[in-house]
């Protein structure tokens, strides 16, 4: 067995008893379905027959009988619907709780990659119809199976020729019901294709609606919204076609199928082959083999949408990520922050260049150390081998001397602080925004942190303090204020290595002189990577990298940079000058 089918039979692993129960109660149902036409015939063609003494004791003990049946059937029903669909729940709750698992495992280069949209609606919608097969796909096939086998058999015993004249049919409609029900689908997804073409050109033009409306060009976004919008109505239409033909197609069937039997089974009364009471037998069989007919040619659909989705659930599930910890990986304790690059080279994969070679670095424990250069150039990509968000392609880091491949990332990645240009705020409130850095912190811990990351103010005038909504509207924080509430989470999380990656480039200069002083305050005596556009930000560092794409082109204070009169006196009187 591949592993692939391995996995998911895996799923049904921790449910085996409510599987086996659930399947146990659909073959009850079934059974009973079967066992109802055979009780009508009893009755008519033999109960009827006797003395009318012995009938009412028969037709009572027959009531009886027949009310059992109808509560077994009811209790197998109401199993199967409840507890199959529970079954199918957990075994969804599962496979999101790995899924959701194994995505936070995986590395920055997957999610290079991957459009989280397009991961979110993978999972919601794949997962629905995963476990729509899991638990409906065997219930399904079992009772359909039962009953078209079993009242084949039931009648076969009554009439052999009448069964197989009936029985001709169903090959028939199997292949016609299974045809329009292919044809339905593709049409249904071609229209699937069109609304969202509509939606794409919607949000396109309301999102741009000042544009539109500056170029005066409505019309011109009417035209193509109403070329969509007929598109639309024409796959529609097509699909109903289908649609008609399968739904009338499977009536007319049954419908023939009826015809069939009356015709043949008044030849074989004639013949006086069969019984009034074998046709009404054959008549009440034939609603319970038609309609697995149907249930099996949905199974067929059902099984295609689960197989499918559940190959992309596994093809997410069978990325590795790339970066994780190494068999022997350490914790690293109290981190001086002495870091060094020896031969690094790094090169993104998938292209064709690196992006730098063999860059050798030496910094000291609590030293503030800018990166600048032109765009482009490399100096995120640098900052972001130290907490290992990418492998380095060769070379070595250290951290105080430790390779930080024999480190555990977690263990890594808690001696780092981020702040970065884009600041991610979670759904929640201001104070639950600040625990993200230290989840155990308490109210005073954090309401400190804000307190050094010059956001204490603002956040006391927010309507409910530290508990308002970020998410909530008009709670609208600008820029530096969501900036201050990402460096008080870092004060909380309380690292020895920092990196602000153009923390304060969005903002204007009545902020940015706020943040900065926040950060400032942050990186005194922590190791400290700053990347910076605006030079003035840097000017103090205490030693200022000038990265261009052949590696490290300058190195030293701003002043003895100035003096060099090279690539950084260049930015610099660019910007100053
Ligand atoms: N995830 C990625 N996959 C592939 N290439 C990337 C990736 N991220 C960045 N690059 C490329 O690597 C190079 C360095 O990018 P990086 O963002 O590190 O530069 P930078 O100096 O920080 O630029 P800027 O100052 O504009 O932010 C660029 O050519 C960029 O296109």
């Amino acid at each position: 067995m591949g592993n692939k089918a391995k996995t998911f039979l895996s799923y049904y692993k921790p449910y085996l008893g409510l599987f086996i129960a659930d399947m146990v109660c659909a073959f009850i149902a079934a059974g009973i379905n079967l066992i109802f036409p055979l009780i009508v015939r009893y009755i008519t063609g033999d109960v009827l027959k006797s003395s009318s003494e012995i009938v009412v004791g028969l037709i009572i003990k027959i009531t009886l009988l027949m009310l059992f049946l109808i509560l077994v059937e009811f209790l197998c029903n109401y199993f199967i619907t409840s507890y199959g669909h529970i079954m199918g729940a957990r075994m969804e709750h599962d496979m999101r709780n790995d899924i959701f698992e194994h995505l936070q495992k995986l590395s920055f280069s997957y999610y290079d990659d991957q459009k989280v949209g397009h991961i979110m609606s993978r999972i919601t919608n794949d997962l629905f119809d995963i476990t729509e097969l899991c638990h409906h796909g065997p219930e399904d096939l079992l009772i359909s199976i039962t009953k078209l086998v079993g009242s084949f058999i039931i009648l076969m015993n009554i009439d052999l020729k009448l069964t197989i004249i009936v029985f001709s049919f169903i090959p028939l409609m199997f292949v016609y019901a299974y045809y329009y029900n292919m044809k339905m689908r593709e049409a249904f997804l071609k229209n699937r294709e069109k609304i969202s073409l509509i939606n794409a050109g919607l949000e396109d033009s309301l999102s741009g609606i000042r544009v539109v409306k500056s170029f005066t060009n409505e019309e011109i976004e009417l035209k193509k919204f109403k070329e969509n919008n007929v598109e639309f109505v024409k796959s529609k239409s097509h699909s109903y076609h289908y649609m008609a033909k399968y739904h009338s197609g499977i009536n007319a069937f049954g419908s023939l199928i009826y015809v069939a039997l009356i015709i043949g089974a008044s030849f074989f009364i004639m013949k006086n082959q069969i019984n009034t009471v074998d046709l009404i037998t054959f008549l009440l069989y034939i609603n319970t083999f038609l309609e697995p007919v149907r249930k099996l040619v949905n199974f067929g659909e059902q099984f295609q949408n689960g197989i499918t989705g559940f190959e992309r659930f596994y093809e997410i599930l069978s990325v590795h990520p790339d970066i994780k910890d190494s068999k022997d990986a350490i914790e690293i304790r109290d981190v001086k922050g002495d870091i060094s690059f020896e031969n690094v080279s790094f090169q993104y994969h998938g292209t064709t260049d690196a992006v730098f070679s063999n860059i050798n670095l030496k910094i000291n424990a609590g030293d503030y150390i800018a990166l600048v250069g032109p765009s482009g150039v490399g100096k995120t990509t640098l900052c972001s081998l130290i907490p290992r968000f990418y492998e380095v392609t060769s070379g070595t880091i250290r951290i105080d001397g430790t390779d930080i491949r024999d480190v555990k990332l977690k263990s890594l990645r808690q001696n780092i602080g981020i702040v970065q240009q884009d600041v991610y705020l979670f759904t929640g409130s201001v104070m639950e925004n600040i625990r993200y850095g230290k989840p155990d912190a308490t109210d005073e811990e954090i309401i400190e942190a804000a307190k050094k990351a010059n956001a204490h103010d603002f956040i006391m005038e927010l309507p409910n303090g530290y508990d308002t909504d970020i998410g909530q509207r008009g709670i609208k924080l600008s820029g530096g204020q969501k900036q201050r509430i990402s460096i008080a989470r870092v004060f909380l999380k309380n690292p020895p290595i920092l990196i602000f990656d153009e923390a304060t480039s969005a903002l204007d200069n009545e902020s940015e002189k706020v943040v900065q002083q926040s950060l400032e305050k942050l990186a005194k005596n922590r190791t400290t990577f700053v990347i910076a556009h605006r030079l003035s930000t840097i000017k103090n560092a205490k030693k200022i990298l000038v990265l261009t794409e052949n590696g490290i082109a300058e190195e030293g204070s701003h002043e003895e940079l100035l003096a060099m009169n090279g690539l950084y006196a260049q930015l610099y009187n660019m910007q100053f000058k």
